[in-house]
């Protein structure tokens, strides 16, 4: 199985004028990760970035720099996928390789063994707060059962109405940002993700 159930706030809509105060009460209320999505800044924490940039291999250096941990990047924004996928390792840090909804899941297949985490969105990336794509899912799916030990993230509509159809496809990074930023009790919406996240992946570990 992949590295466990982890939860990872997005903060692309959260008081981005008391980032740092942000992620802080986001760690303190369980987070397991935080989900930058670029362009943004970056510190001492477990931080992982979402480059929803066009041109990602020129921020790689500089997200090292910043003490990034983990630099996903689009495979529709690059040319030569594997080319990145080195300098980023070289740079220390580690790999994840998105798909936005237009795109099959058979592109992303041939890097599999090469990155630490698939990420489907399942939204149009650009901003916070839009509708889960369900229909994403199948894509989810399909990475598990070819993939048993990838780390899957989903990304985009994601919260406590939406979490069950991405722990039965398969996820086990799940990125939330309006569910978790909007509650008045943060902690606990982190726990039924990660709860309803960790129940799939035993029940999924029981059956094989
Ligand atoms: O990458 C993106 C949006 O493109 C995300 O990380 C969003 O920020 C998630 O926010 P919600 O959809 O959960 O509100
Ligand atoms: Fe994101």
């Amino acid at each position: 199985m992949a590295s466990g159930c982890r939860i990872g706030p997005s903060i692309l809509n959260s008081d981005l004028a008391n980032l740092g105060a942000e992620c802080l009460r986001m760690l303190d209320s369980g987070a397991d990760y935080l989900h930058l999505d670029a362009p943004c800044s970056s510190g001492r924490s477990v931080f992982y970035m979402h480059m929803m940039v066009s041109r990602p291999e020129q921020w790689v250096k500089p997200m090292a720099v910043a003490g990034a941990n983990q630099y996903t990047f689009h495979l529709e924004a690059t040319e030569n996928p594997g080319a990145l996928i080195k300098d980023i390792r070289e740079n220390g840090m580690k790999v994840g390789l998105a798909i936005k909804p237009g795109t099959t899941v058979e592109y992303l297949a041939p890097w599999a063994n090469q990155i630490d985490m698939a990420l489907v969105m399942t939204v149009e990336p650009g901003f916070g707060g839009q509708k889960f794509m369900e229909d994403m899912m199948p894509k989810v799916h399909w990475l598990r059962t070819q993939f048993p030990s990838l780390d899957i993230e989903v990304d985009g509509g994601v919260g406590p109405d939406t979490i069950h159809k991405c722990a039965e496809a398969g996820a086990n990074m799940i990125v939330s940002g309006s569910a978790i930023m909007r509650s008045e009790d943060p902690r606990s919406v982190i726990n039924l993700l990660r709860n309803v996240c960790s129940e799939a992946a035993q029940k999924r570990s029981l059956d094989r």
